[in-house]
């Protein structure tokens, strides 16, 4: 058994402290900016924007990657300064492979230069390779979120059938191996599935949920309260799109979305508070 993991115990006493159960994600594009320095520029007054306003940062590592080695020392920025502010981050990488290769995974995302607090993963290797993850997040007081049922509509052609039940009862097994209010290994569930949400919460009861999808994909605030525990903890709804660019490169624009997400999202929690 394993004490209470720091990742779980960090990003929900800061939902606690300042009542925000917003994931803000940052997936900056290439596209939108003049140059490098504009881009760093951008991002970082974004984060230090709705930073008061969030319970923990996503990065999405395929714009850092995108961006080659600028990227990684972005990225090296973006999750120091994460720091500063006290956010805890989550590296969005959906990562996985075979044993060996998922290690280097892991030393690099959980435990390297660039490494996050947390993870996402994808288990479709099969359990066995979601190991050397889990076991680095555990090491490092870290967290992995595996893909249950992802956000995309052609989730479908995989994910259907039993399958996400599959894997959200893996995610409870490992959980259950944990002490703590929530254990490292958390679930991605898109929150562009509402319907599903409370089953997903039952199937995975200390799991930590990451509902990506509000804003851009259409997932709605107002439909999320059955992904949260009693007392509104436990599952952290991220927005990318909808605060990075909510309007055009306005940062001011940013803070503003970030605070009506959070303030959404706590209403559609109040009746149930
Ligand atoms: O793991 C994720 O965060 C993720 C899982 C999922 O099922 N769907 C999903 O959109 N994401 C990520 O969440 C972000 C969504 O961006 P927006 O649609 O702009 O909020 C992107 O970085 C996606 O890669």
């Amino acid at each position: 058994m394993t004490s209470a993991p720091p990742f779980a115990a960090a990003v929900t006493e800061r939902t606690r402290r300042l009542q925000t159960r917003l994931c803000v994600g940052l997936d900056p594009r290439a596209g939108a900016y003049r140059d490098a320095a504009h881009l760093r520029e951008h991002t970082l007054d974004v984060l230090e924007a709705a930073a008061p306003y969030a319970a923990c940062l996503k990065p999405q590592l395929a714009f850092f990657e995108a961006l080659g080695l600028p990227g990684f020392a972005l990225l090296e920025e973006v999750c120091g300064a994460a720091r500063t502010l006290g956010l805890p981050v989550i590296l969005d990488g959906k990562r996985g492979d075979i044993g060996s290769t998922a290690q280097a995974y892991a030393q690099g995302w959980l435990t390297g230069a660039h490494a996050g607090d947390a993870l996402t993963v994808n288990p479709f290797l099969g359990f066995g390779t979601l190991t050397p993850f889990v076991e680095a997040a555990r090491a490092n007081g870290g967290a992995v979120f595996v893909l249950v049922k992802t956000s995309n509509l052609d989730q479908a052609d995989l994910q259907g059938q039993g399958v996400s039940e599959r894997v959200a009862a893996e995610v409870a097994r490992l959980g259950e191996e944990e002490q703590g209010e929530y254990a490292s290994v958390g679930a991605v569930v898109g929150a562009t599935h509402p319907g599903d949400l409370a089953r997903f919460r039952s199937l995975m009861p200390r799991a930590l949920l990451l509902l990506p999808g509000l804003g851009a994909q259409g997932a709605a605030a107002a439909e999320l309260a059955p992904a949260f525990r009693p007392g509104g903890t436990g599952a952290l709804a991220s927005a990318s799109r909808a605060v990075q660019y909510a309007q055009g490169l306005d940062v001011a624009a940013s803070r503003a979305a970030a605070r009506g997400l959070r303030d959404e999202l706590n209403g559609a929690l109040a009746p149930a508070r």
